[in-house]
């Protein structure tokens, strides 16, 4: 923090305390450029997007239909998935930028939100001319409605949320699959049929692996489809189609597979094995599975075998973790240690305890919590990315952020001077985790080149104003103010004052289990040390501060990693008088009343 810049309060520094993680929709500019159109029709799609489909796509087909909870994809993520459930969304007019240039916003509506269709009256037919079977279109029955959040800022990425808390479709995504095929579909039709294949090839191939058409919306694709795709360009052509190779027309079944020439032709197989002809217009059939190149991460990711992940779920917060009765997200405190109780050899000096193998137990941990907590001095020491790196997930293999952490640092004072260098930016920057929210207390001054900064990458100041007796920030007031935020869980790593302070009898009940790896080594006096407070019983005698119950220890490489959970605390340890400890190094005002969070 620089002195020379004078101490805005929260308003100054924009801070309110309704958080608002998009502009409203109040602040758009309206916006038509032609990126906003509908999308024409896609030339470079084959058979190969039916046959090498994006990951999990039936997964991201039915998230995408229902919109449960907001999803955020990488922008070519997004561009790849949402071709697939383009028969569900129908683009609105609305659409907007925001003053800052940063964020479009996209409004789409169920397809079967605009009134019914009635045809008109058939126009006369001349005598003999069939009567045109025009259909009824069901419409006017969901009211479901979702917008998309593009933002090209400090990263690029898109949000998807639904409107409405509680809306969801009156039907189900196989109800819109029945009545409107998506534009990959049709895309892969027409540009099969451009290849000079039989529209009733095109059919039987597109139907070769039934599973990934259904995967793709095509369960009710028929052969009436693909000859309207195509029927614009066979207009004009009037050239022999033909059917695929390796297929053949059986009179009475239509186009079948040529057992005579079931192998590969050669051409299909080399291109099956070169990625590198990926989209080139060699017409392809379905590559055999062993010909399917392995998944590839990139080569900082972890991996943390099943086997041993069912020895720490326990502890760990169930997938879709709710509140606390008390309204508290799940609480996992983890950490570290030397046989010595250390930390780190030193103040402010980063040190590796942990092994390969216990380094990766720590990243399946961060995969399963949303937000990842540390202290200022950590941040400060370490310069740490904070994200997750387990195979899998957001960056490393998966889709969007989904198993990234929210990195939270404690910085009461507004102390760490974080910077686009930093490496939690550099990690943003890549894709490969979330932007840090800092923790302040509103009353210091605040570098507003910082704030900005930090907001450019997606990230914010949360203020807060509720202090314990030794002028901390009090731990459940941290809790509820990320609960508020959306937060459900959260694993706290350290350093060791935040470990110590948590250990604490009057702070523990926040802590629903422990994970502490125990790396075999000394580092010796001069080390940060994890040392909480002793307290004598109610007679005055020495007295254990804890001891964890429903202990597991787990042997991982040349750790050993103990899971536990915190007893719930006796009545005589209620009635112990918390430490007077020296006044914080913070000159905090005592007794502030709580005002709430306050964030930017
Ligand atoms: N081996 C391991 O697993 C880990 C090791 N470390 C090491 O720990 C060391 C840092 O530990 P410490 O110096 O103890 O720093 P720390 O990371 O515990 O941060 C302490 C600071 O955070 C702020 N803070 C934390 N809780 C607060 C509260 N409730 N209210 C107000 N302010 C609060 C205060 O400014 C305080 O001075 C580093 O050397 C780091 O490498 C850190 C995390 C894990
Ligand atoms: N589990 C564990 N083992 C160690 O030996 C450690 N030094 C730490 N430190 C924690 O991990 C953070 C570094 O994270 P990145 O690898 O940069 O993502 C550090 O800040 C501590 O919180 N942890």
């Amino acid at each position: 923090m620089s002195a020379s810049h004078p101490t805005p309060d929260a308003a100054d520094m924009g801070l309110d305390t309704q958080h608002q993680e998009f502009p409203p929709a109040s602040a758009m500019e309206p916006l038509q450029s032609p990126q906003h159109l509908p999308a024409p029709p896609d030339p470079t799609r084959s058979m190969r997007d039916l046959h090498n489909p994006p990951q999990q796509l039936a997964d991201m087909r039915q998230r995408l239909f229902e919109v449960k909870e907001k999803i955020e994809l990488q922008i070519d993520e997004f561009e790849r998935y949402w071709p697939y459930v383009d028969n569900v969304w129908v683009r609105q007019h609305k659409a907007g930028i925001d003053k800052t240039g940063k964020y479009i916003t996209d409004y789409y509506a169920c397809r079967l939100q605009r009134p019914t269709y009635t045809p008109k009256p058939d126009t006369p037919r001349r005598e003999g001319q069939p009567t045109r079977k025009k259909q009824i279109r069901e419409g006017g029955t969901c009211q479901m409605r979702l917008k998309t959040i593009r933002y090209e800022g400090g990263y690029r990425g898109y949000t998807v949320m639904r409107i409405g808390d509680d809306a969801q479709h009156s039907h189900d995504l196989d109800h819109i699959d029945k009545i409107k095929r998506t534009s990959v579909l049709m895309d892969i039709a027409r540009s099969e049929v451009m290849k000079g294949y039989m529209p009733a090839s095109v059919f039987t191939v597109m139907n070769e692996d039934y599973d990934k058409l259904c995967d793709a919306g095509g369960k009710y694709l028929n052969r009436n489809d693909v000859r309207n795709a195509s029927q614009h360009w066979r207009q004009e052509r009037k050239d022999d189609l033909r059917v695929h190779e390796g297929y053949k027309y059986d009179h009475g079944n239509g186009i079948v597979k040529d057992d005579e020439d079931a192998s590969m032709p050669r051409d299909l197989q080399q291109a099956a094995l070169d990625p590198a002809l990926t989209n080139t217009d060699a017409p392809v059939v379905a590559p055999p599975a062993a010909m399917t190149v392995p998944q590839e991460y990139p080569p900082d990711a972890l991996a943390f075998p099943p086997d041993l992940r069912e020895h720490l779920d326990p502890y760990l917060p169930p997938h879709g973790a709710t509140l606390s009765p008390d309204g508290l997200p799940h609480v996992t405190l983890t950490y570290a240690t030397s046989l010595d109780s250390c930390l780190s050899l030193a103040p402010g000096l980063q040190t590796h305890l942990s092994g390969l193998e216990s380094k990766a137990m720590t990243h399946y941990l961060r995969s399963k919590h949303e937000a990842l907590i540390i202290g200022v001095g950590t941040a400060t020491a370490d310069d740490p990315a904070l994200n997750c790196r387990l195979q899998g997930v957001g960056g490393y293999g998966g889709l969007g952020w989904d198993g990234q952490p929210r990195p939270v640092i404690i910085d009461p004072n507004a102390r760490w001077m974080i910077t686009p260098q930093s490496k939690i930016i550099q990690t943003v920057v890549k894709g490969q985790g979330r932007a840090p929210w800092v923790i302040i207390a509103p009353g210091f001054a605040m570098d507003p080149n910082r704030l900005e900064m930090l907001k450019h990458y997606g990230g914010k100041y949360l203020g807060l104003t509720q202090f314990d007796a030794r002028y901390r920030l009090r731990w459940e007031a941290i809790l509820k103010a990320l609960a508020a935020e959306g937060i459900k869980s959260v694993m706290i790593e350290g350093g060791a004052m935040v470990i110590s302070d948590l250990l604490q009898p009057e702070n523990s009940r926040f802590v629903n289990s422990v994970v502490v790896t125990v790396a075999p080594t000394y580092l010796g006096r001069g080390g940060v040390a994890v040392n909480p407070v002793a307290r004598p019983d109610h007679t005055g005698r020495p007295h254990p501060l804890v001891r964890f119950e429903d202990v597991k220890w787990l042997p991982l490489g040349s750790d050993a990693v103990m899971a536990g959970r915190i007893p719930a605390p006796t009545l005589f340890q209620n009635q112990m008088p918390a430490p007077q400890m020296a006044q914080s190094h913070v000159p905090m005002r005592h007794g502030q009343e709580f005002t709430g969070v306050a964030s930017s």
